[in-house]
This record gives C-alpha cells, sequence and structure tokens, in this order.
C-alpha cells in the first residue's frame, strides 16, 4: 500500500509565518493547505505566491465555500490551487459549481464532510457528481469539545467509494499511522506540525511514521 499523502494545514494569518512553516517542512510534506483562515485573510495572492516558489508542491486552498460554488473557486484554481475545498452541507448545487470550476482548470475538488449529517449521503452524491476526494473532518471547535475523526473515517472508508480519502482533526505522531491503516489516502496535519517545539522534526516523524504504516 503506498503511503498517504501528508498534507500540512498552514493555519497562520501571517503571511511571513506562513512562508517560514511552509518552508520548514517542505521536504517532508506533499501537499500545502492554505488554511480557511489564512485564505480569506490574505486571499489569492497567497495563492499566486506559493505556486511559485513551491511549483513542484499539490496547493489545496481551503475554501470550504457554502454558496456561489462556481464563481467563488475559480479565481483560486486560476491562480494555481490543484484543489479547492467545498462544504457538504452547502448542498449538490454549490459542489457542482466548483466541481465545473476545477474541471476548467484540470484541478481538483474535496468535498468537506464537517457538519454534515449523513456523511455517507453526502460522499456517494459527491462521488456521483465527481469530486475526486472526500475530507473526513473534525474541526478546530469540535476537537476542543472532545470530538475525534476516527469513527467517521472508518465509516467513510467502508462505503468503498471511488474518491481518494483525506482526514483531519488533530492528527499527531501518535494516530497517524492508524489514520493510514484505517484508509486514508491523504492525512491533514496542522497544530501537530506547527505548534511543535522543531516543525521540521514533527513532519520529519509523520513522514516516516506515515511510510511505515
Ligand atoms: O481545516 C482545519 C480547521 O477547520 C484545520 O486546518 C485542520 O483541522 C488541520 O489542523 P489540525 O491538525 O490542527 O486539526
Amino acid at each position: 500500500m503506498a503511503r498517504p499523502l501528508i498534507q500540512l494545514a498552514l493555519d497562520s494569518l501571517d503571511v511571513a509565518q506562513t512562508l517560514k512553516l511552509a518552508s520548514l517542512a517542505a521536504p517532508y510534506v506533499d501537499i500545502f493547505e492554505i488554511g480557511t483562515p489564512c485564505i480569506k485573510h490574505n486571499g489569492v495572492s497567497l495563492v499566486k505566491e506559493l505556486r511559485k516558489l513551491y511549483p513542484n508542491k499539490l496547493i489545496l486552498v481551503d475554501l470550504k465555500t457554502m454558496d456561489a460554488g462556481e464563481y467563488e473557486a475559480t479565481p483560486f484554481y486560476a491562480a494555481g490551487a490543484d484543489i479547492c475545498t467545498v462544504l457538504g452541507v452547502s448542498g449538490l448545487a454549490t459542489i457542482a459549481g466548483v466541481i465545473k470550476a476545477a474541471n476548467a482548470h484540470g484541478a481538483e475538488v474535496q468535498v468537506d464532510l464537517i457538519n454534515v449529517p449523513d456523511k455517507a449521503a453526502c460522499a456517494r452524491e459527491s462521488a456521483k457528481l465527481g469530486a475526486q476526494i472526500i475530507g473526513v473532518h473534525t474541526g478546530l471547535d469540535a476537537q476542543a469539545a472532545g470530538q475525534t475523526p476516527f469513527a467517521d473515517l472508518q465509516a467513510v472508508a467502508k462505503l468503498g467509494l471511488p474518491m481518494r480519502i483525506s482526514v483531519a482533526g488533530g492528527i499527531k505522531q501518535s494516530t497517524v499511522q492508524q489514520v493510514a491503516q484505517a484508509g486514508a489516502n491523504i492525512v491533514v496535519v496542522g497544530a501537530a506540525i506547527y505548534g511543535a517545539p522543531s516543525p521540521a522534526d514533527a513532519a520529519r516523524e509523520i513522514c516516516e511514521l506515515a511510510s511505515a504504516a
């Protein structure tokens, strides 16, 4: 089994800190995620800057789009995003709009299952529409309330859909192998890297653990 891709969530609002973290972790991660607060604060120019600095990395823009899918996502794909996210709770018309924008740019879409009540139905419908990635996600506020993504990951993996599975929500060194073995194709890590004393060491450890899973 191929190791899952490692996605670093760049969740700072500060551009200098974001670029510094990206450079420290770059040797060990496959995807740079421009996190939702970061993209809202810094906009399309940060996508362009990261694209220029890292032509060979995948860039995910965590738009968490809720409406006006095609219109909102188009400038981010045009700026160089490989993947944009859309909320599963937004509904099928919005998801279809982001997929249309992605297709126009030869790019991909991740549907985020955060707070979706019927995750299996949403994942199935998203696959039918042509989304390439389904995101099992326990957000930061839900994590603070003690929730984790592990049970949802198992349930989504069991569906056997023709989509890659991304998992996010407090993944760290002690859980990366568990999620890889449960079927995650993309493992998203934020705080366990950016909050570590050495982000580079943390990113390397996570990459090595994922490779050995
Ligand atoms: O999308 C996010 C919050 O909505 C975060 O970027 C994602 O949860 C990863 O960060 P962490 O590993 O700290 O949970």
